[in-house]
């Protein structure tokens, strides 16, 4: 498949998306986000591939929804077209895990793609801002949603209703991003945290994702309630079998997927 405004490579068992319009700062375009969703739907198809780091440039992450494309748009262009919704959940609805690498800035829809991930590692130069009240609308991509979970609603609310950002020191007392990291070793670091993952079995880390996912759609019972189901699920798996026989047996496990 040949990709524009994305750069699609892979670290052993590590698939990476590197964001590539470096002149609009990986401004997401509509062309953009849809290359992004294929990226990952032949990631997800990939059965060689167990975890995704999403990426972009020194500079940006993603500065946000294309501006340019968006600025003359009409109501019933964008309710029509479900804009924002369609295409760009692509990231929340996969099911291997997903790290994004973020350096420079993540503003907007960039900050929420970001938060779309399973966990954000920072670099120390990175800056987080929901900015959209600052050119007339508001997040559009659950920027409203997502880091009032993740930071609270005293940090949300100022950065949603005045546009400040967030350093990436602040966004990890925050609780924003898993680390920060010096920025010449962000990619280096991701992949690392990647590639653990995709060592690991790849059904069982998915029913991890899917129960820390639960948290933020249930009550706590249910949610310990569903925990619990799926961590019963596991000992149907021979991947539990051959964790814990070779815990016993103090060597490496070797997980088949299975
Ligand atoms: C998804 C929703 C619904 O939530 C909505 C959104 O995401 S709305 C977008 C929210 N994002 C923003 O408002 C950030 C816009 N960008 C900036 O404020 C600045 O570019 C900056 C602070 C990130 C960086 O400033 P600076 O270093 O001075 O670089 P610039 O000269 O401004 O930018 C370089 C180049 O990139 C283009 N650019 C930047 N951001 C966008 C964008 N979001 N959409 C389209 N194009 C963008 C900028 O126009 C420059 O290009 P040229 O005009 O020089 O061709």
């Amino acid at each position: 498949m040949a990709y524009e405004t994305v750069l699609v490579e892979t670290r052993g068992k590590v698939g990476i998306v590197t964001l590539n319009r470096p002149k609009a700062l990986n401004a997401l375009s509509a062309e953009l986000v849809r290359e992004l969703g294929q990226a990952l739907d032949a990631f997800e198809a990939d059965s060689a591939i167990g975890a995704i780091v999403l990426t972009g440039s020194e500079k940006a992450f993603a500065a946000g929804a294309d501006i340019k494309e968006m600025a003359t748009k009409g109501y019933m262009d964008v309710y029509l077209a479900d804009f924002i919704t369609s295409g760009w959940e692509r990231v929340t609805t996969c099911r291997k895990p997903i790290v994004a690498a973020v350096a420079g800035y993540a503003l907007g829809g960039g900050c929420e793609v970001a938060m779309m991930c399973d966990f954000i590692l920072a670099a120390d130069t990175a800056k987080f801002g929901q900015p959209e009240i600052t050119i007339g609308t508001i997040p559009g991509a659950g920027g409203t949603q997502r880091l009032t979970r993740a930071v609270g609603k005293a940090k949300a609310m100022e950065m949603v209703l005045t546009g400040r950002m967030m350093d990436a020191a602040e966004a990890e007392r925050s609780g924003l991003v898993s680390r920060v990291v010096p920025a010449a070793d962000l990619l280096a670091e991701a992949v690392k945290a990647a590639e653990k993952m995709a060592g690991l079995s790849l059904p069982v880390v998915m029913l991890a994702k899917e129960a820390v996912n639960r948290a933020f759609e249930t009550t706590l019972a249910e949610g310990v309630r569903f925990e619990r189901r799926l961590f019963h699920s596991t000992f149907a798996t021979e991947d539990q079998k051959e964790g814990m026989a070779a815990f016993v047996e103090k060597r490496p496990p070797a997980f088949r997927n299975r």
